[in-house]
């Protein structure tokens, strides 16, 4: 299959730290892929790259036949890539519509008043949250932050979503709803890079998985190839013997 997303030689230093080096990969259109590896591997600065939240040291990275490398996040976005952050940045103060009509600014299809209302009650539908759709974001419960955060990216009408452990601190109830979630997603086409640690969401999801140690690429195979590969194993033991 030809790449979708493609990262080639992506590098970014902080002062003297080499928190991603000299890192390729790609991901075909409709695959979920997962980018794995111990804390501090250096993933978020990836998906921070790549939704343009932060610049390359160097390397390239291109969506289809664009080059996403030196865009700006809104620009970006536009390009069809949408992501979910690690802490949600909900504005509490606001109904959980309103927030999701914030986003919908910003993504590739601009849509304002009575347009925007119906297509962030779209997309909250679509994550299970349009009975919460008049609260105050700020009163939502955990899980129902993430569908919010979720639905914020969803707004945004994504080729490439790009999830940061969304999966991350539900009960294991939750977690098969969310499971099921992205499961549609990709059903819908969406193609998904997806940084996690719940490895039974892992297992159930990627079909793959790029994994990292201290920046650099350990392994980039199907998802239990990759996690019995001798290299991935030691980090990860590492990290439970640091
Ligand atoms: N803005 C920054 N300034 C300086 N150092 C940073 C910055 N962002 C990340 N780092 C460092 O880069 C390295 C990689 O961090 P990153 O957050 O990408 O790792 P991660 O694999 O996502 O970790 P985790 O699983 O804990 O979220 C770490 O050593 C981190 O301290």
């Amino acid at each position: 299959m030809s790449p979708f997303l493609q990262v080639s030689g992506l590098t970014r230093r902080f002062g003297g730290l080499v928190a991603v080096n000299d890192l390729s990969f790609s991901v075909a259109k409709g695959e979920i892929v997962g980018l794995l590896g111990p804390n501090g591997s250096g993933k978020t600065t990836v998906l921070n790259m790549i939704s343009g939240h932060l610049p390359p040291s160097d390397g390239q990275i291109a969506l289809a036949d664009t080059r996403l490398s030196g865009l700006g996040p809104h620009k970006i976005a536009r390009q069809g890539v949408a992501r979910t952050f690690q802490l949600v940045r909900a504005l509490p103060s606001l109904s959980v519509t309103e927030n999701v009509i914030v986003a919908l600014a910003f993504g590739r299809k601009r849509l304002w008043g009575e347009a925007a209302r119906l297509e962030a009650l779209k997309r909250l539908e679509q994550v299970g949250l349009a009975h919460r759709a008049g609260q105050q974001a700020g009163d939502l419960t955990y899980i129902d932050q993430k569908r919010m955060e979720l639905a914020r990216a969803l707004a945004a009408d994504p080729q490439l979503l790009l999830l940061d452990e969304w999966l991350a601190g539900l009960n294991p109830t939750e977690l098969q709803t969310g499971i099921e979630l992205i499961r549609g997603l990709k059903s819908s086409g969406i193609t998904i890079l997806m940084v996690e640690h719940v490895m039974e969401a892992i297992r159930a999801l990627c079909g793959r998985c790029v994994i990292m140690n201290a920046g650099i690429k350990i392994a980039d195979a199907p998802t239990a190839e990759a996690l019995s590969d001798p290299a991935v194993v030691t980090a990860y033991l590492g990290e439970q013997h640091a």
